[in-house]
């Protein structure tokens, strides 16, 4: 195991197949996919592209059949669970759509509770400044049942980051949430990349969501079949609605969003003048996302 690397998050050429004989599912296909430290990915896709298949495997929740995983430079793969637990522990944060959080602990509890499982100090005042820092710094000694939607939410958030993961993986997080208490999240997600250089990897089905992070990976049929830097809501929510449109007839041409692997979607060229170390690679794509942007104000088509 080393840990250099210019990428918080590499996966080469994963497979991954659930069940055995005629009812095997193929969930990843062969994907390659490299993110950059401090850049916020979002993994969108029709339900049962292999979003979450993907995110399991990133995570070392799941084990791919074959290929490679390799997180902050650590290879996942190789890893036996003992290794994998510690480097869960001090490496990823995750926030749920369920929130996840301990119900019999209090705020300040539940953010500390990752830090005490992996046997390290917790400073309390970091704890007091993190959750402050997002909103809920007169909320430390209340229980999440006493929390909204939203709050709780934030809390999950500040555990996640506590330990300055090199990566936080979000499954969707704001898939429980209301319009407003979303967009708190997602810009308190935004600000983590833009102001702490926090690395996130945020599936998600909604295209305001999406359109939040520097580049969207978009699957089909456990592949990676586009992608998309600079998103904004109505690109991602069009790229979505072809990728769930129903299979034509054959005869008639394929929906222009599922293409081979080894496409370059135009999207997805890298622009002049952008380092391709600060760029997300995907397999057989020209790399893609810009670094991230400090203080990055371009969520105007949804008002927000
Ligand atoms: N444990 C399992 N056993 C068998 N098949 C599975 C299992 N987990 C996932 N699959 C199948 O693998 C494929 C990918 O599933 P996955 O959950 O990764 O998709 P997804 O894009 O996250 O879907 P959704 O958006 O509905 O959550 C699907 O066909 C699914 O039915």
């Amino acid at each position: 195991m080393t840990n250099k690397t210019t990428h918080a998050l590499e996966l080469h050429d994963v497979t991954k197949r659930h069940g055995a004989g005629d009812t095997a599912v193929t969930a990843l296909d062969r994907v390659s996919l490299s993110i950059p430290h401090g850049t916020f990915t979002a993994v969108m896709g029709p339900s049962g592209s292999g979003k979450s298949t993907l995110l399991h495997c990133a995570a070392g929740l799941d084990r791919p059949d074959s290929g490679s995983v390799v997180l902050d430079g650590y290879e996942l793969t190789d890893a036996d669970e003992t290794a994998l637990t510690r480097l869960r522990r001090e490496r990823m944060g995750f926030v749920f759509q369920s929130f996840n959080l301990v119900p019999t602990l209090t705020v300040a509890q539940n953010v500390a509770l990752p830090l005490e499982f992996a046997g390290r100090r917790v400073d309390e005042r970091e704890v007091r400044g993190l959750l402050s820092r997002l909103g809920l710094g007169d909320r430390l000694d209340h229980r999440p049942a006493e929390l909204s939607g939203g709050q709780q939410q934030r809390v999950a958030i500040a555990r996640a980051m506590l330990s300055r993961p090199a990566v936080v993986f979000a499954d969707e997080p704001t898939g429980a949430l209301d319009t407003q208490a979303a967009r708190d999240v997602l810009h308190i997600l935004r600000e983590a990349v833009d102001a702490s250089g926090q690395t996130i990897v945020m599936v998600t089905h909604d295209p305001v969501a999406g359109a939040y992070a520097d580049a969207v990976v978009f699957f089909s049929d456990g592949r990676i079949v586009d992608s998309m830097t600079r998103p904004d809501p109505a690109s991602v929510a069009a790229r979505m609605a072809r990728l769930s449109a129903p299979v034509r007839p054959s005869g008639h041409a394929p929906p222009s969003a599922v293409r081979p692997s080894g496409h370059v979607p135009s999207s997805a060229v890298r622009q002049s003048g952008q380092a391709p170390s600060s760029s997300v690679r995907t397999s057989g794509h020209a790399p893609s996302a810009p670094a991230p942007q400090n203080g990055r104000a371009r969520h105007g088509g949804d008002g927000r």
